[in-house]
This record gives C-alpha cells, sequence and structure tokens, in this order.
C-alpha cells in the first residue's frame, strides 16, 4: 500500500511537534533533577548543621538521634526522587532520536470515530492536554499492532476484552527525528519492515526487536498465567531476542512489584551474558541478574573438588575417541543426565533413610569426640516416620551437645596448658583483652587479682577458640559424609545397581563405577556427577532455596538435563521458568530434557504448563535455511523468512596450506563486500587454537576461548560450542570434512555452527566433505571445489 505524498508531510509534521515536546518536556525534568541535585549537595553539606547533637540524657540522646534520622530521610527522598527523573530522561532522550516505530488506528466497537494510537519504547503523555502521545510498547492497547493484520482485532485489559476495527497499521522507522522509512501494511503484503530489519548487518551485540515482534514471539512475551513457558524454537527463530522483550514486558506490567534483580537469565556460556546485556538498556529497562549452570556448581561444589566444566566434557567427548574408556564415559555420561538416574538417586535417598548412611566421625586434635558408628547408630535410633534432613539437623543439635560437654573438662589438660606458655606477650596482650570485652559482654565484670582465676579463663578461652571449627563443621551438617554417599553408589558392592531398574542399568555399569571411583578418588568431579552429586547432597541435608529470584529463563534448555531443571525448581522455589530451547542444537551427550518433553512439563505439571513452537526462521537468509534444515529429520517444518542470498558453498582442499590460503582469500573478500562480523567456526578449541595461530600472520583476526570476557566485531575463531546462541554476518566452516564431521553425535554440533550464519555460509573440507553436506539436496548449495581462488 502506497502512502501519498500528503500522508508523509502530515506524518513528518508530527514527527517534528512530538519530538519539540519530549525535548521540552526533557528540558523541565533536567532543570527538576538539577535542582534537585543541588538540593542533595546542599544538604550533605551542610548535614550536622540542621543537627542537634546532645547526649547529655536519655531524652536529649532520643531527640538526636530523630533530628539525624529526619535529616536522612529528607536526604534519601531526594536522591530517589534524583534517581526516578534521571531515568525518565535518559529514556526520553532516546526518543527524541526516534520517538516511536508503529501506528495502529483503531475504532472500539460502539465509538463513532477511530483513534490513532502510535508506538514507542515507552508512553509519552503530553502534559498540556493530558494525551497519550506515544504508548508504551507493553501496554494493552499494543498489542493490537503485534496481533492482527487491519480488520477485526481484540486485546485484553484488565477489565475484560476490548473488541473492534483496525483500520490502517503502518510502520516507521525513524532516525535523528526524521522518518527516513514508512509502510502501510496490508493483509496481503508481508513484513516491508521486518525484511529491512533483518538484511542490516549483525551486531557484536543483540538488539531489540520491538519494532517487528511476530505474532507468535508475542504470545511467549505476554503470557503471564503459566508457571512454567517452554519455548521449542528452530535456529534462528527469535527465542533469545523474544525471552529478553518478554523481561522487560514483565518488568513493565508488575513495576510496582517486580524489580529487574528478580529475574535470573541462565546462559549458556559467559560470553551470552556481554552479547546480551545491551537490549534491555536499549529499552530503557535495567539488565537482569545473569549467570551460568556451571558458576553455580562451582560455588557450590567448587571447595571440595575440582569440578569439570561442561566445555571441557564435550572436548573430551569431540577428542577423546581413541580413549580406551571412550564408550563407558559416554554411556556414563547420558546415563547420569536421565530420568532414571534421578530417580535412583531418590531411591537412595528413600534407602538411606531406612540403612546406608555414611558419617564422618567428629574429631578434635586428633583424638575422637564422638565416632562414625556411633553417630549412625544414634541416627537410626531416632524415629523412621521422621523426614531425613530433620533427623539429620536432630543429629547436629546432639552432636554440639556432646561437643559441649567433652569442650568442658578439655581445658584442665596439660596442651592448654602448653599453649598458654607458648603465647607470645602480644597473644597474651589480646587474648587478656578480648577476655575482658567477652566478660563484660555477658555482664560479669571480673577482676583479675587472682592468677589462677585468670589461667581458668585463659584456658577455656583457648580451648574455645580451637574447638570453633569443630562446631562449624557441625553446625555445617559436614558430618555427613555425602563423597562416601555418593562413592557407595558405584562400589562393586554398592547399592546403585540395585537401585536401577535391570532394564535400565547400562550395559557397561562396572566400567562406569570404576572410573567414577577413580576419578571421585582424585577429588575431581566429572560435569555429569556434579549436578547429581549436589541433588543428593541437598536432598539428605535440605534443599538451599532463594526466594527473592520471581522470574528464572533458562536459554539453551536443551542443554540441560532433568537433575538440573529439577534442581533450579528446588532451588527458586517462588519464581516462573521460561525454558527455550532446540532440540536439534542439543550439542552436549546427555540426553536433553527436550527430547521427550515429558521430563520438562513434568516439572510443573501440564495445568501450569504452556508449550509454544517457532518454526520461521528469521536470522539466516532463505537459502542458508533452505541448506541447514535439510540436515534434520523433520526439518522441513523450518519455514525460511523470505529474504534472498547467496546459497552455501563447499570448497574441497587438499593441503592445510591451501585450506588456510583459501580462507585467508575468503575472509578478504568478505570484508571487501562490507560483511563486518566473519567467524571461523571449528569443531573444539583445540582445533580453533590451530586455526588462529595458521591464519594470525596472514590475517587480522581473534581468537575466542571460554575465558573470553566478549565478542567484538571483527574476525574472529571460535569453537562451534561457544558461539552458540550468537550470530556473524559470515560463516566460514573451518573444516567441513568427512574426517571430521562424520558421527552422528556431532551431526547437532554442525548444524549449530552452520546455523550462525545470517548471510553468507563458506564451508571448507580437507579431503573428503562430511556425509552432513554430501547427502543434502545438491541444489541447496554450490560446489566451489574447481573454481579457480580469484572468483
Ligand atoms: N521479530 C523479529 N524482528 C526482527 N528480528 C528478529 C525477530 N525475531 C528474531 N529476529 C532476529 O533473528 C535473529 C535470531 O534471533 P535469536 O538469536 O533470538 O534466535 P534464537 O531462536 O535464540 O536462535 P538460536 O537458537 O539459533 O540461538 C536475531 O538477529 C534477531 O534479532
Amino acid at each position: 500500500m502506497s502512502i501519498s505524498e500528503k500522508d508523509w508531510r502530515e506524518e513528518q509534521v508530527r514527527v517534528d511537534e512530538v519530538t519539540t515536546k519530549i525535548a521540552g518536556q526533557v528540558e523541565r525534568l533536567e532543570a527538576q533533577f538539577g535542582e534537585t541535585k543541588a538540593d542533595m549537595v546542599d544538604i550533605r553539606k551542610h548535614f550536622w548543621d540542621e543537627v542537634t547533637l546532645n547526649f547529655s540524657n536519655m531524652e536529649e540522646v532520643m531527640d538526636t538521634y530523630f533530628s539525624i534520622k529526619q535529616q536522612a530521610d529528607v536526604l534519601t527522598e531526594r536522591e530517589r526522587s534524583y534517581r526516578n527523573s534521571a531515568a525518565a530522561a535518559a529514556k526520553l532522550r532516546r526518543m527524541i532520536d526516534s520517538p516511536y516505530f508503529g501506528r495502529i488506528d483503531f475504532r472500539e466497537a460502539g465509538e463513532p470515530k477511530e483513534e490513532p494510537i502510535y508506538l514507542g519504547i515507552a508512553s509519552f503523555v503530553d502534559e498540556a492536554s493530558d494525551t497519550f502521545l506515544i504508548y508504551d510498547w507493553r501496554a494493552p492497547v499494543s498489542s493490537l499492532y503485534y496481533d492482527y493484520p487491519p480488520g477485526p482485532a481484540v486485546y485484553q485489559t484488565p477489565g475484560g476484552d476490548v473488541a473492534g476495527e483496525m483500520t490502517v497499521k503502518r510502520q516507521y522507522v525513524i532516525r535523528g527525528h526524521e522518518i527516513k522509512l514508512m509502510f502501510d501494511t496490508g493483509i496481503t503484503i508481508g513484513d516491508e519492515l521486518l525484511k529491512q530489519v533483518l538484511s542490516r548487518s549483525s551486531d557484536a551485540q543483540m538488539k531489540t526487536i520491538v519494532a517487528t515482534i511476530q505474532k507468535e514471539q508475542n504470545r511467549i512475551i505476554r503470557d503471564d498465567s503459566h508457571r512454567m513457558l517452554i519455548v521449542q524454537g528452530a535456529a534462528g527463530s527469535g527465542k533469545t531476542s523474544a525471552a529478553l522483550q518478554r523481561v522487560a514486558y514483565l518488568l513493565y506490567k508488575h513495576r510496582e512489584t517486580l524489580k529487574a534483580d528478580q529475574m535470573l537469565l541462565f546462559s549458556p556460556n559467559p560470553l551470552f551474558n556481554s552479547y546480551v546485556s545491551t537490549v534491555l538498556p536499549e529499552l530503557g529497562e535495567e539488565n537482569m541478574q545473569q549467570t551460568t549452570f556451571q558458576e553455580y556448581l562451582q560455588h557450590r561444589l567448587g571447595k571440595d573438588f575440582e569440578v569439570e566444566d561442561p566445555f571441557q566434557q564435550l572436548e573430551y567427548v569431540l577428542s577423546g575417541v581413541n580413549d580406551p574408556d571412550y564408550a563407558a564415559r559416554m554411556e556414563g555420561i547420558r546415563y547420569k543426565s536421565s530420568v532414571s538416574y534421578l530417580n535412583a538417586i531418590r531411591a537412595y535417598y528413600e534407602l538411606l533413610g531406612q540403612e546406608g548412611m555414611a558419617f564422618r566421625s567428629i574429631r578434635f586434635r586428633g583424638r575422637t569426640v564422638v565416632a562414625a558408628g556411633t553417630i549412625k547408630e544414634r541416627f537410626y535410633s531416632y524415629d523412621r516416620s521422621i523426614r531425613l534432613p530433620n533427623r539429620i539437623v536432630l543429629l547436629r543439635d546432639w552432636l554440639l551437645e556432646q561437643l559441649a560437654s567433652f569442650e568442658k573438662d578439655e581445658w584442665k589438660k596439660a596442651w592448654v596448658e602448653e599453649e598458654i606458655e607458648l603465647l607470645s606477650t602480644e597473644d597474651y596482650q589480646r587474648a587478656y583483652g578480648k577476655m575482658r570485652r567477652m566478660n563484660r559482654a555477658q555482664g560479669r565484670e571480673v577482676s583479675f587479682d587472682d592468677f589462677e582465676k585468670e589461667k581458668e579463663l585463659l584456658a577455656r578461652m583457648i580451648v574455645q577458640e580451637q574447638i570453633k571449627p569443630v562446631k562449624n563443621r557441625i553446625k555445617n551438617l559436614r558430618f555427613v559424609h555425602v563423597q562416601a554417599l555418593y562413592r557407595q553408589l558405584f562400589q562393586e558392592e554398592g547399592v546403585g545397581r540395585s537401585l536401577i531398574a535391570s532394564n535400565e542399568l547400562p550395559p557397561l555399569w562396572s566400567h562406569i563405577c570404576k572410573q567414577t571411583l577413580e576419578r571421585l578418588e582424585r577429588s575431581e568431579l566429572a560435569y555429569e556427577d556434579a549436578t547429581p552429586y549436589l541433588y543428593l547432597s541437598e536432598l539428605l541435608l535440605g534443599f538451599q532455596t532463594n526466594t527473592s529470584v520471581r522470574h528464572v529463563i533458562v536459554d539453551e534448555a536443551q542443554d540441560y538435563s532433568p537433575f538440573q531443571l529439577e534442581f533450579l525448581k528446588r532451588l527458586f522455589p517462588r519464581a516462573r521458568m521460561t525454558a527455550l530451547g532446540d532440540i536439534n542444537q542439543a550439542i552436549y551427550a546427555h540426553g536433553s530434557v527436550l527430547h521427550e518433553l515429558d521430563p520438562i512439563v513434568a516439572l510443573y505439571g501440564p495445568e501450569q504448563t504452556e508449550i509454544i513452537r517457532l518454526t520461521r526462521s528469521y536470522r539466516s537468509t532463505q537459502e542458508i535455511v533452505e541448506f541447514t534444515r535439510g540436515m534434520l529429520p523433520g526439518g522441513e517444518e523450518i519455514e525460511p523468512f523470505q529474504r534472498s542470498g547467496e546459497k552455501p558453498t563447499m570448497k574441497v582442499v587438499h593441503s592445510t596450506n591451501a585450506l588456510h590460503e583459501e580462507i585467508a582469500r575468503d575472509v578478504e573478500s568478505l570484508r571487501a563486500e562490507g560483511f563486518a562480523s566473519i567467524a571461523i567456526i571449528a569443531q573444539s578449541a583445540e582445533e580453533s587454537a590451530a586455526a588462529y595461530e595458521a591464519l594470525r600472520e596472514r590475517l587480522e583476526l581473534r581468537l575466542i576461548t571460554k575465558s573470553s570476557p566478549s565478542f567484538e566485531q571483527g574476525t574472529l575463531v571460535i569453537p562451534a560450542y561457544l558461539a552458540k546462541g550468537v550470530e556473524f554476518d559470515a560463516v566460514i566452516l573451518y573444516n567441513a570434512s568427512k574426517a571430521q564431521y562424520s558421527r552422528e553425535e556431532v551431526r547437532k554440533l554442525f548444524y549449530t555452527a552452520c546455523t550462525r550464519a545470517m548471510h553468507q555460509l563458506r564451508l571448507y573440507s580437507l579431503g573428503e566433505p562430511t556425509p552432513f553436506v554430501t547427502e543434502l539436496a545438491r541444489d541447496t548449495w554450490e560446489d566451489r571445489t574447481h573454481e579457480e581462488a580469484n572468483r
């Protein structure tokens, strides 16, 4: 639908009017917070002038207290008002440049006239006329823009549904308060603006998509009625984007009660955090908290074990094929993340309620205070109907009593006397001072005329100091020997075998047991053992919980095992969860929760769970999507967005030298074509490092490793698993050979790597190419093997 000259002029006039008003408002706000700031400085400077200090009697002390409090309250109030006006001004300042991106004209049923509604990143009300010149994209009425083409339409409000007719739907690109592009959308016309947006260059950081949110994505963003929202979406279908706009939406909708730091995003790797960190600030919202599951495991288990991270595990899976233990490890990885193992651990916990608990003796200075056997006896003497973690609490209290009675006579022991003699004058003085303070705090004023009395007190204090760590260990329930209990599951005569249903027992179980025990012996915890170990420990000792987090978003959820999600549910008992994933990008060797949706749906039950599927892929050109989807069974369901480019290419070379020459030349030509972000994707960290070493002499480029702090624009060499979730203008697949990619286990990794490309995908193969490509329809890719280098 073409827009008339007159319409353009009128729209530009409106943009000018609105931006002038916004600028006026910004000026007023700035003046206002300038004043507040001056006030704050003044209050800080003269704080004590306004306060009368008098401590002569209780009444005066109280007066002094209240006068200080009053001053402090005034200051806090000014600071809050300053922060609020500063945030409002910052948001509006962004809107001067681009005040809005959409318009709908909507006539409510029963009303004579339609009303134009303009949508922007925040609402703007004209103070003079008290009318909304711009509506926040998250306002109830704004959902019409995302959900309907022109015609009959309905939106929901807290007061009920509002039906009517949409007569115009218009999209704008406004920059520097000038309309650059403007489209009217009809039923038959595709999304012009989306096409424009998608053909741009990729960025080192993700961008907001508010102007072009698609209907099915809008469902994800606005779903507020389920405890668990699962999004299963193809590569590039906007899962992460939708999740981030969802955070912004929820912060807006629940602005009175929900704060950004009550929302937590679990991302696939630390690099990803920097990639998505600009989206919310761009929308004028604060960033949510971000972490990785590994960070949490490390925090909880890092003191006791060397905890393997998922990337180390994956490197082994990729490169350890010739290791004699490989098959057992692979089977172990799969089994230890399965529902069957989760059930076995739960059954183990039940069993431990009856028998088999393991404890550590309580010892002090090499002597046993309470032996492990005695602790065990005591534990099983408690009523079996008391829940196991509660019995442990009873045990803890009992052990503390035992320790206290042990401590009572300890000060008379010879070692204490020796310790006193060994005290330097300084230590003595310090101990003496401390003793006096302690006594005073307990209301005892002791005179130290009596040498014997003084020595006794000192001796008691020495014992108290030394016994403190033992007491703390008891308080922290360290007397429960979780390591031995976990080990027990794998011991030859152990219980593991009996707990696992015989048809579920992995064939290589004995070998898995041997491997696991050897590793535990070295105080190492394999990635596949880390969550089960922690889960068992929490079942026994009580789950640690975080009740302040209200919303947990799990990105790349296909990489989580049922254990891990169960864990998150327990850890955040008051949170809703959004899990985003793509089963086709499940790169780890373990089973994925998304594979069969059952375990993930079972987490909160089907009534509280909503599943949304996204099949349209926005990232890559139609040619790249047609190529990559062929690699997957059922891939034909993935729909490309109509944006054309070149077909992916494959070039076979026969020496590493030729490989590097060709890649270097290709990068130069891609740069010359204006592509700013180019990734050379290798299979593993090892291969990336080798590629980087060889290419750095020929090209300016950066190597990305798991400890790189952020992505930057430019040419990168990166292992496939770190490129997850991220995108590049052009992707060069470093060595798509049969030797590297033929096992089924790496198909998804290969798919993930190829789907990172937005505009160009070029594959190189040293020797025979991967069957993942050669078995694809021949018209989906181009063979450039026999082309001259200088095409
Ligand atoms: N509605 C939209 N408007 C504009 N761009 C969009 C839209 N939806 C998705 N995109 C773009 O498509 C690309 C892919 O989106 P995103 O990274 O969110 O997908 P994803 O499903 O998380 O992908 P993957 O699973 O492959 O990591 C991004 O560049 C994003 O900006």
